[in-house]
């Protein structure tokens, strides 16, 4: 049995994360006074429940309906800085030693802010939350394209342009029925020419074809979910069948970017213990556990491990096993990832 304060203090890796949905519920009411935005609760602690509760729909389309208010309080430079460090001193609080953060810039210029005014806001809200945080901490951006809109290229190529600024990599999230990966296909061809890496949501709301063109159409780095895997393994009994394009994805170990709560609001899963993470887990894939929105699942790194430990038994061994997975298949340099391998996780996970 791991204790909470053995999970709390436990290095962990986080890399599906999303920006917009990690505010701190006070946060959001503070911002939306400000500039005047009508919230659906004043008082922050039933704002907090209110996410939960209305992104618990069963569908993603509902759940995406709950970032209208926190992506409409993240308009100001000023305001998403102080959403960043707050974001980083969070996961840092929670023993979070590695974090990519992604969101989408092009849903952050209502208010006049550029492209690249958004990135640098952000890249400075980290660089504060790195400095204040009670732990030390790396976190890095993801920029994120929605697929039903057309920027994609645009977003690819800030994404490289800010390639030594705290950027290291590109994704495409949003609603999946309907906005297959391969309408993106020109910007993901651009991001492998520049040697460039990307995840793409996939296998989320959508099953296997979706993995399948992110995989090999568009060459993904990583998968975001990717939950939908299962429906490739056969199971009978003792005996488990690998299809071909699971057997890719283990063979060819693509981290899968697992989050069990948003999962089940979102009616991808039903429940943790009937959560594919399990089966996956003991197949040898190369699973790793993240939180997707703290606020709408109202969750911590810490939380989503419990409730794996509570429902597959896990140990502080598996636990070493994600967060090594996790900083593995992270898009920082292989020289970085090997010191927080060998500098911060297996120091504390050997004398644990
Ligand atoms: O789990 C998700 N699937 C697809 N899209 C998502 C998910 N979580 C957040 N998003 C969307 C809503 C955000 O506004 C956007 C950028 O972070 O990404
Ligand atoms: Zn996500």
């Amino acid at each position: 049995m791991i204790t909470p304060e053995e999970l709390g203090a436990a290095p962990k890796v986080l890399l599906h994360d999303h920006l917009d949905g990690g505010l701190r519920p006070e946060t959001v009411v503070e911002l939306g006074r400000e500039i005047g935005h009508g919230l659906p609760r004043s008082d922050a602690a039933e704002l907090g429940a209110w996410f939960v509760e209305s992104a618990d729909s069963g569908s993603l389309e509902r759940y995406l309906e709950t970032f209208d208010h926190t992506v409409a309080v993240m308009q100001t430079a000023e305001a998403i800085k102080r959403v960043a460090s707050e974001c980083v001193q969070d996961l840092a609080a929670d023993g979070v030693v590695y974090a990519e953060i992604r969101y989408a810039p092009e849903q952050h210029l209502h208010r006049g802010l550029t492209l690249e005014q958004v990135v640098d806001a952000v890249r400075e809200g980290f660089e504060h939350g790195m400095a204040v945080a009670e732990r030390p901490i790396v976190v890095r951006q993801l920029l994120t394209a929605m697929r039903h809109m057309a920027r994609s290229m645009e977003i690819a190529e800030l994404a490289v342009t800010y390639r030594d600024a705290g950027v290291v990599g590109f994704d495409i999230a949003g609603a999946e029925a309907g906005f297959p990966p391969t309408r993106h296909l020109d910007a993901f061809e651009y991001l492998q020419r520049e040697n460039a890496h990307f995840t793409i949501h996939a296998g989320e709301a959508f099953g296997l074809p979706s993995i399948w063109q992110a995989i090999q159409w568009c060459g993904a780095d990583r998968l975001g979910h990717g939950v939908r895997i299962i429906d490739d393994i056969t199971q009978d009994g003792d005996k488990v069948e690998l299809g071909r394009l699971a057997a890719y994805v283990r063979d060819r170990r693509i981290p899968l970017e697992m989050c069990p709560s948003s999962n089940l609001q979102t009616g991808a899963a039903a429940s943790i213990s009937e959560h594919p993470i399990g089966l996956l887990t003991k197949l040898r894939f190369r699973v790793t556990v993240n939180t997707d929105n703290r606020l709408m699942s109202g969750t911590s790194m810490s939380r989503e491990l419990a409730l794996l430990a509570e429902a597959f038994g896990y140990d502080l061994a598996d636990l070493r096993w994600f967060a090594i997975n996790a900083m593995k298949s992270a898009f920082l340099p292989f020289d970085e990832r090997l010191a927080i391998i060998n500098n911060t996780i297996k120091p504390w996970y050997d004398s644990h």
